[in-house]
């Protein structure tokens, strides 16, 4: 159902009763040309249509957000994102969570634009929150930053990512590491929260968690709800992402893709798979 940014309460609130209600679960729509070959479909924009119903049917009422990835729409032209757009209308009106990965991030003026795409009531690409990268500075997202704060959308800030090569940019400075740095500035955002989860989010990869400790990085600290992509096909399991975590666990929420999706096509199997991921995350 959709409502207008006066009527709708904060991304961070939103986002803090969905886990709470359905646990704290992320399902990916990553149609990656193989999955889409797995499920006996071809490389185009109708078979987009198909797979991202297909996850929306099986997840859209049990998983607390979806998290398409912009990257595997756009490599379908106009008329992949044109499919984007029909799955983040239907999963407004199905009442699920939205989280574009688009990673964006460029200097303030342009910001602005991305943040008009992404952001805005009334873009047809407009989802309840975007992930962004803060490697331009960190105050380059401030018209992001801004505009989701008026709209009861949400960030998630690239802080510590899951892939190895992150470490070359992030880990830079050891205990003053350039992740602390925006840890901290995510913090700051999130400064008039006192209970639940903020709406600046940080993306902190389920497969480096630890690391944040190894940094002396105050992760509950900071408010933030934590994306944390990485769990099955990059793999870590919920047991090491709640050892990892800590006491920041309750602020995690664990995105899984292509670990959930190899249970497709049939929307059975991706329910019991999101399922099945969802009590291992809450045992
Ligand atoms: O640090 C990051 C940030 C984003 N991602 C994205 O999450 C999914 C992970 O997919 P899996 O199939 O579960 O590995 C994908 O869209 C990435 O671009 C990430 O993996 N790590």
């Amino acid at each position: 159902m959709s409502n207008s940014a006066s009527e709708r309460r904060s991304f961070g609130a939103r986002l803090t009763q969905a886990m709470q209600d359905r646990g704290p679960l992320c399902v990916g729509i990553d149609p990656h040309p193989a999955l889409l070959a797995q499920w006996g479909l071809a490389d185009d924009a109708a078979a987009l249509r198909t797979f991202s119903h297909s996850v929306l049917e099986a997840t859209a009422d049990i998983a607390a957000a979806i998290k398409p990835q912009v990257a595997l729409f756009e490599r379908h032209g106009s008329r992949g994102l044109g499919v984007l757009e029909e799955i983040l209308a239907e999963a407004r009106e199905l009442g699920v969570l939205t989280i574009a990965d688009a990673k964006r991030g460029d200097i303030g003026s342009t910001m602005q634009a991305y943040a008009e795409a992404w952001l805005a009531d009334g873009s047809p690409l407009a989802a309840d929150s975007l992930t962004v990268s803060p490697y331009l500075g960190f105050e380059s997202l401030r018209p992001a930053l801004d505009l989701a704060a008026e709209t009861g959308r949400g960030i998630f800030v690239l802080a510590l990512t899951s892939n190895p090569e992150g470490a070359s940019v992030q880990h830079v400075g050891g205990q003053d590491s350039v992740a602390r740095r925006i840890i901290e500035a995510v913090a700051q955002e999130n400064s008039r929260v006192t209970a639940g989860l903020g709406s600046v989010g940080l993306v902190v990869g389920a497969t480096v968690a630890a690391v944040a400790r190894d940094l002396g990085i105050d992760l509950p600290g900071s408010f933030a709800p934590l994306l944390a992509p990485g769990l099955g096909a990059q793999g870590a399991t919920a047991t090491d992402m709640r050892e990892d975590f800590g006491h920041a666990w309750s602020q995690v929420l664990a995105s899984s893709s292509r670990g959930i999706l190899k249970a497709g096509p049939s929307v059975e199997g991706l329910r019991a798979a999101t399922l099945e991921t969802i009590s291992s995350l809450q045992g």
